[in-house]
């Protein structure tokens, strides 16, 4: 048995997540929905109560009739923020697209009741993925069903540049007939370079190359042999810009993509570039887009996206000769809105279930199949952090905890944040009036000054089970039972799973064993016989149900820890009766 690795709790807010795409069919059928992850209980409503789900803006009928399946749906379009701030604390779940801001005013205005942020598109960048983690909001998006319709528009926008179409049509509807002003440019043989090679862009790069363009493509997470797969050649910033005649905009806007078309990237642009942003207004630097076109070294722009939508009346841009306008309307097909809106109910409906989601932004998307497995560990670890913090003597404040996995399995094979996550949970609730899930569990650690450190121990044997044996430690604390102190002085609880059910099978250097469920009682006596049966009648006076009881010594004769499982809460007078037993040193009711 070797310990292999051990590293701090690492705090992996805002992570994206982003599904696999294949091919040019209707967007329905190119991207399966996710498999359904089995449930998991973290975000669930109150039992019985039907969920309230505030749609605030227009999303497909499909999903609104999907979402009446299961909560009342209250569809209030036009918000104002503070109007979204009244509304927000009788809701369950919000789902907006991209006009409306999640706040964190909104977060903090709905006083805890939010549970799920459903976003029906792809860019979160209108919802504040920090304060939704804060508060432990899910925060979760559609991003497959409108990657078509982004493409086709893309495609759209960068064939009326090349052809002058809007430019055109706006002269003919005003009464002229000026072919010779509107001679476009050819797009056979020329340069394209997708910025931000995704689920988009690479669609765009398909059709792109059907157009008979040269495809190049910029992306520095994009892995190139998906690129060379469709014959695009991944390159570097530079090269895209100094050698593209199209440039087609698809990142998302993030702090690292924001202005990061700026004065800068336009001075080392080919003259008469042409760009096209169907990705968010704020990628470019809007001043010095107008900068580049008023001096001729952007010949053209199209853009469906704008750093403040709708933009202002008098935004010079929008007004340009040489800009195609269109109101954000890339995801805007009826076969796009109606998958989104699909995508996003089930989202919505499965995390107020409590499942975890596939689409999740601010949470760790756990494989059904790897959930299934985990779940009775999950249990487990939830309640060993339950019993140690209430093993910890009043006024210890809990800052030092370690998590040691032992399994057969490697380090890469076992996916422990969710277990992490659950522990944390775990030492927080019954302390605290924190709600920890999930979505939270490591801010909330961190906010408390919770440093939890997770070791590996590798066991010899077949990796059947994703774990033998769980143990939780708290350092640097006194413990209301002197026994829970193991040798390495920390309180020490540690568990494994015997038939499908979370059973505490140490606590100290104690060996018991116990079903985790109920409540319980843990006694320290010396060793001799009669002790089980007085504190058996005791309890059965109270006519209170053992589940488990199990009795751990160090030698014959010596100290022995008792552990009683209870179905219910003893009273404080029979507590009080096992304590008085002579033999009985010291004793600690503990809830689960
Ligand atoms: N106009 C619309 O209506 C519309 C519709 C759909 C999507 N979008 C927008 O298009 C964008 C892309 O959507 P998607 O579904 O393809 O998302 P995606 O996550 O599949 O792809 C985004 C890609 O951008 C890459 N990227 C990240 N940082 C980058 C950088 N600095 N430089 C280059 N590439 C970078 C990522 O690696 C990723 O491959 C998003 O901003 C989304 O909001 C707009
Ligand atoms: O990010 C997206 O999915 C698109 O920008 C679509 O936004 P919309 O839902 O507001 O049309």
């Amino acid at each position: 048995m070797s310990v292999i690795s051990s590293w701090n709790l690492t705090i992996s807010l805002n992570t994206t997540i982003s599904l696999s795409w294949r091919s040019s069919l209707p967007s329905r059928a190119i991207f399966p929905r996710p498999k359904k992850p089995k449930t998991l209980v973290v975000l669930a409503t109150a039992l019985g109560a039907k969920p309230t789900v505030l749609v605030a803006e227009k999303i497909g009928d499909a999903g609104i009739q999907l979402l009446k399946t299961f909560a009342n749906v209250d569809c209030s379009y036009n918000l104002s923020p503070e109007e979204l701030c009244t509304k927000i604390s009788l809701c369950d779940a919000l789902i907006v697209r991209s006009g409306t801001k999640v706040t964190r005013e909104v977060f903090e205005s709905a006083m805890g009741r939010l549970k799920v942020v459903g976003r029906a598109g792809v860019g979160i960048d209108n919802v504040d993925i920090s304060a939704a983690t804060e508060h432990g909001c899910l925060v979760v998006n559609a991003p497959t069903a409108n990657t078509i319709a982004a493409a086709d528009h893309g495609i759209a926008l960068l064939t009326a540049v090349s052809r002058n179409v809007a430019q055109a049509d706006a002269s003919v509807k005003a009464g002229k007939w000026e072919r010779n002003k509107y001679v476009g440019v050819s797009l056979v043989g020329k340069t394209l370079a997708v910025m931000g090679f995704g689920k988009v862009g690479s669609e765009v790069a398909r059709r792109a190359k059907g157009l008979g363009m040269q495809v190049i493509a910029h992306d520095p997470y994009a892995p190139a042999d998906r690129a060379r797969a469709i014959g695009v050649e991944l390159v570097s910033f530079e090269e895209a810009l100094t050698t593209a005649d199209f440039i087609s905009l698809h990142m998302p806007l993030t702090p690292a993509t924001s202005k990061m078309f700026n004065d800068e990237t336009f001075s080392r642009v080919k003259k008469g570039v042409r760009i096209i942003n169907v990705a968010r207004g704020g990628v470019i630097d809007e001043e010095a887009l107008l900068r580049a076109l008023d001096s001729g070294v952007v010949a053209q722009a199209a853009l469906d996206v704008f750093t403040e939508e709708p933009p202002p009346q008098e935004n010079k841009l929008v007004r340009h000769e040489n800009v195609t306008v269109t109101p954000h309307l890339g995801a805007s097909t009826t076969e796009a809105q109606e998958g989104v809106a699909l995508e996003i109910a089930e989202a919505v409906v499965g995390a107020l279930r409590g499942e975890l989601a596939a689409t999740a932004v601010n949470a760790p998307m756990v494989p059904a199949e790897v959930l299934l497995e985990l779940s009775p560990y999950v249990a487990l670890t939830e309640k060993l952090g339950r019993l140690a913090v209430q093993l910890v003597a009043g006024g210890s404040g809990v800052k030092f905890v370690k998590v040691t996995y032992a399994s057969t399995r490697g380090p890469d094979d076992l996916d422990t944040r969710l277990l992490r996550a659950m522990v944390t949970k775990g030492l927080i609730e019954p302390v605290s009036s924190v709600f920890v899930n999930l979505v939270n569990a490591d801010f909330i650690a961190k906010q408390r000054g919770l440093r939890l450190t997770e070791e590996r121990i590798v066991l010899d044997g077949s990796p059947e089970k994703p774990l033998e044996f769980i143990q939780v430690r708290i350092a640097n604390v006194e413990s209301k039972f002197v026994s829970a102190i193991s040798n390495s002085g920390e309180i020490t609880v540690e568990g494994r799973v015997k038939d499908g059910k979370p059973h505490l099978t140490k606590v100290g250097s104690f060996g018991v064993d116990v079903s985790l469920e109920g409540s319980i009682v843990l006694c320290r006596q010396s060793d001799q016989p009669g002790i089980i049966g007085k504190v058996g009648n005791i309890i059965s006076e109270e006519n209170v149900n053992v589940n488990f009881m199990s009795v751990g010594r160090i030698a014959p004769g010596k100290q022995a820890v008792m552990t009683i499982g209870l179905d219910e809460e003893p009273s404080r007078d029979a507590l009080k009766k096992i304590g008085e037993i002579t033999a009985v040193e010291e004793l600690v009711f503990l809830k689960l």
